[in-house]
């Protein structure tokens, strides 16, 4: 997406302003074919790429506009999609965005109703004629931006702007430790102290400090990500603090701004403090004393105004103690400490997760809602997690890619999964036992499931038993 960057909440806005106003969905890829922005289906699905052969694609290739009005009937458009089948589109319009006379990526209309696509049918003249300028539109932006850039205009190329912004209500679980957290991080959003977030990866940290900053009233300033880890520790400083044109060789000429630099007004999310070079240490403790940087080579103290958020799966207790940690900074950071509990911790929150992550993904790859098959459930719950929500979410992805059915089994788990021992969790049970279980699961499911509504003469011939049996096996598990 290179072309897009700095400018992908710009096209997020115009999207969903377009969208609102036309009451269609709206959508932009990039040269890539990876979606830029978009509405309705489409918003779950920023980042990704459009499956090869689709439409947009074929734009892509082609350099051509082109209009499907019925999706259904005009398959020779679709054909070569590997979603054909799934498509849930009923008419799509695709114009190229065209910058300097380069194709740099598709704006896409799309009808998901059949209103949509009555609509669509009807005002097609005006639609194409909207769409149209609206390429022109983008494609004249991203110019300006090229122009702006060349004239050493300072566009913060690097921010990674956020398709869109995350709240409180994105973080989801009903565990009290969890529901705490959030209690204690919306009493600080505006408050200038600094947060230290410990936690497992893949725990929500991030999340959380997202959060905290999009609640904030720096919302409209950035939001500025440093994994402390993944940059080797001879650029990190550079990469902090900025360096002015010259001070070392290979630097650029002109000199770099660093993240706290970009992050003013917003916030700094120090990720994996904990791996913060113990020469960088004391550099860091100057910031958050004195509020104020300096760029390697500089001569001048830099005023800044940034909301510090650390992050670490770390001991930096046992670090201080040992000596990698400096005991001043760690206590510097440590003002406002909140904690994001592993799944492990609250195991009753893994169904809601498994729930939303299969709706979820159903709603990406257009397909109807999946179930889980109730001992795989059991078993997924009563696994450890070690990559917590991240591993569960990646695991989900991938069983919903694999079902073929309409129920998610042991089949479909990633392969990872399926060489750890499935019955682990089941040891200490009978056969007997292990049976019982799993009939209570299943005729909980039934009860669980919408289609029924509870309806004991319905799921009695849908699970072959006669009424009587299901009232006894009711009263056996105490489903009542
Ligand atoms: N409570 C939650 N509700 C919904 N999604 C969540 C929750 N917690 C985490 N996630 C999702 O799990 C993934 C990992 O979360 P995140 O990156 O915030 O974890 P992290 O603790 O910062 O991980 P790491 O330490 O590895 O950087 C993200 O996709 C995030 O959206």
């Amino acid at each position: 997406m290179a072309g897009f960057i700095g400018i992908q909440q710009f096209i997020q806005d115009y999207t969903e302003n377009t969208a609102e106003i036309l009451g269609l969905d709206i959508t932009v890829l990039d040269e890539k074919g990876v979606r830029i922005s978009g509405t309705g289906y489409y918003k779950e699905l920023i980042g990704k790429a459009a499956p090869e052969g689709s439409f947009f694609r074929m734009i892509l290739e082609t350099g051509k506009p082109g209009v499907i009005y019925d999706v259904k009937k005009d398959e020779s458009q679709c054909m070569k999609c590997q979603f054909v089948n799934q498509c849930k589109e009923l008419a799509t319009i695709g114009f190229p965005i065209v910058k300097n006379e380069k194709l740099v990526g598709v704006i896409g209309m799309i009808g998901f109703s059949h209103k949509q696509k009555d609509k669509m049918i009807i005002e097609s003249e005006k639609l194409i004629r909207f769409l149209s300028n609206g390429s022109t539109l983008l494609g004249n932006k991203l110019a300006m931006l090229d122009f702006g850039k060349e004239k050493g205009c300072k566009i913060q190329e690097d921010i990674p702007v956020p398709p869109n912004t995350i709240s409180f209500e994105n973080i989801l679980g009903k565990d009290s430790g969890l529901q705490d957290v959030i209690k204690k991080a919306r009493r600080i959003i505006n408050s200038p102290s600094t947060v230290l977030i410990r936690g497992d990866s893949g725990t929500g940290k991030e999340l959380l400090a997202k959060a905290i900053h999009f609640e904030s009233k720096r919302r409209t300033h950035p939001f500025v990500a440093v994994n402390c880890a993944a940059i080797p520790e001879s650029l990190l400083e550079s990469e902090l603090f900025g360096y002015e044109g010259g001070s070392f060789t290979g630097s650029n000429r002109n000199g770099k701004i660093g993240k706290f630099e970009l992050a003013d007004n917003g916030t700094i999310f120090l990720d994996e403090i904990g791996d913060m070079p113990i020469f960088l240490q004391p550099k860091l403790l100057r910031v958050l004393q004195e509020r104020e940087i300096e760029r390697i080579g500089g001569k001048k103290a830099i005023g800044i105004n940034v909301r510090v958020i650390a992050a670490t799966h770390r001991n930096l207790e046992e670090m201080v103690q040992k000596g990698t940690f400096r005991e001043d900074l760690y206590y510097r950071l440590n003002v406002i400490p909140l904690h994001t509990k592993s799944l492990q911790e609250r195991r009753d929150d893994i169904v809601l997760y498994l729930d939303h992550f299969i709706h979820k993904h159903c709603r990406i790859m257009l397909r109807s809602p999946l179930r889980l098959d109730p001992m795989l459930e059991r078993w997924l719950i009563r696994y450890d997690w070690p990559g917590n929500i991240r591993q569960l979410e990646n695991a989900v992805e991938y069983m919903v890619n694999m079902a073929e059915s309409d129920t998610i089994g042991f089949h479909d788990l990633p392969d990872y999964l399926l060489q750890q021992d499935l019955l682990s969790v089941e040891r200490g049970l009978s056969l007997e036992q292990m049976i019982s279980e799993y009939e209570r699961d299943v005729i909980q499911s039934y009860f669980l499931a919408e289609k029924y509504r509870n309806d004991k003469e319905q799921i009695a011939p849908e699970l072959q038993i006669s009424l009587s049996t299901l009232y006894r096996k009711l009263e056996k598990y105490q489903l009542w």
